[in-house]
């Protein structure tokens, strides 16, 4: 009989507990054992695990965070400790891994390929859907609805007194939270870490805007930009050169963009991916990772996403820019 290990790794995201329950009931269907190690590699390090079976995972389809536990680890950067964790992994018969991580989750699971040749696949999700290689990670979509949501809300207010707000949300190096939250909510400026422009160009876009008839402005801020607290006195102190623009106001939607219930779509995608994994796993393959491209789940090297950066497509900011005269 197989046995597998199953972690998840890096900041949670909606859809965690779909994945695990897809991977563990997967398995248990084609009689393959499953082991989840808590508080992703840091567990692997400790060997602090858990059996899982279909009964285990019963009631968490719907649940946001992660059951099994997740952590971000600086011991792993360090060869002897991802050793340790291989040695845990050898010491429980582990035939293959399963990293339900981000982009740099991706990377510790490249290395222990490389390191160690120890099988490993690779089932993306994170919040800022910045990992290389796919075009979608588990908890995305649940995020920008989350930010949706509470925008609508912000806007309410925004209009009501014609200000100028900055919405600060996710995303220390990755701005596809920003784009497609911006693009959602008929954001006036967006700002994202990949394609940062100065500050005129925001007070420009304002003053612009302004002449044009607009009377409340929505500025969506990616947190790897700058602090909104700080960009807001910047911005109106350099409005107020052009004219009465009024105070600048701020809100940072923080972490909860990373919890609550799954969408249908992270749910199904979680799902989607978590069969398909174990699935493609029992055909006799290993090191690879699940992919959505163009709409087809699949499957690639893990090696593709080793020390590459994705970056959003320019022409979202053509869509938002056209769409927000
Ligand atoms: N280059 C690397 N070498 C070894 N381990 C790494 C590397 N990059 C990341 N890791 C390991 O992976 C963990 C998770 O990475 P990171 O904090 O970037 O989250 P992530 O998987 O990208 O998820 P998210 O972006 O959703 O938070 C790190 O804490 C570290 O243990
Ligand atoms: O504060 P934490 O838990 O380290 O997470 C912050 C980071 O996690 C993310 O939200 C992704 O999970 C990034 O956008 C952000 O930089
Ligand atoms: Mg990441």
């Amino acid at each position: 009989m197989k046995k597998i290990a199953i972690i998840t790794s890096g900041g949670d995201a909606p859809g965690l507990n779909a994945a695990i329950r897809a991977v563990v009931r997967t398995a248990n269907y084609y009689n393959i054992q499953v082991i989840g190690f808590k508080r992703g590699l840091k567990g692997l390090i400790e060997n602090e695990f858990i059996p899982l079976d279909a009964r285990v995972v019963s009631g968490f389809l719907d649940k946001g965070g992660t059951f099994l536990l997740t952590a971000r680890e600086n011991r792993f950067y360090q060869y002897e400790y991802r050793k340790i964790a291989i040695e845990n992994l050898k010491k429980h018969n582990i035939d293959a891994l399963f990293v339900i991580g981000g982009n740099g989750s991706f990377q510790a699971a490249n290395l222990l390929v490389k390191e160690f040749n120890f099988p490993v696949i690779g089932i993306p999700k994170t919040i800022d859907n910045d990992t290389y290689g796919t075009d979608y990670t588990i908890g995305f979509d649940t995020c920008i609805n989350t930010n949706v949501e509470a925008i609508e809300k912000i806007k309410d207010t925004t209009m009501s007194h014609e200000r100028i707000f900055i919405v600060e949300v996710m995303g220390r190096k990755s701005g596809f939270i920003a784009l497609e939250t911006g693009i959602a909510t008929g954001a006036d400026v967006i700002l994202i870490p990949e394609y940062p422009f100065p500050l005129h160009v925001i007070v420009d876009t304002i003053i612009e805007g302004k002449k044009r008839g607009k009377n409340f402005f929505v500025i969506i801020l990616a947190e790897g930009v700058a602090k909104a607290q700080e960009l807001a006195p910047l911005v109106e102190r350099e409005l107020s050169k052009h004219g009465n623009f009024g105070e600048v106001r701020y809100s940072v939607l923080g972490y909860i963009q990373r919890g609550g219930s799954p969408s249908a779509y992270d749910r199904l995608i979680a799902s989607r991916f978590g069969v398909f994994a174990v699935e493609h796993y029992i055909k006799g393959n290993i090191n690879f990772m699940v992919a959505l491209e163009k709409g087809e789940i699949l499957a690639k090297p893990l090696n593709v996403s080793f020390g590459k950066i994705k970056k959003p497509d320019l022409k979202q900011f053509e869509v938002a820019n056209i769409l927000s005269t």
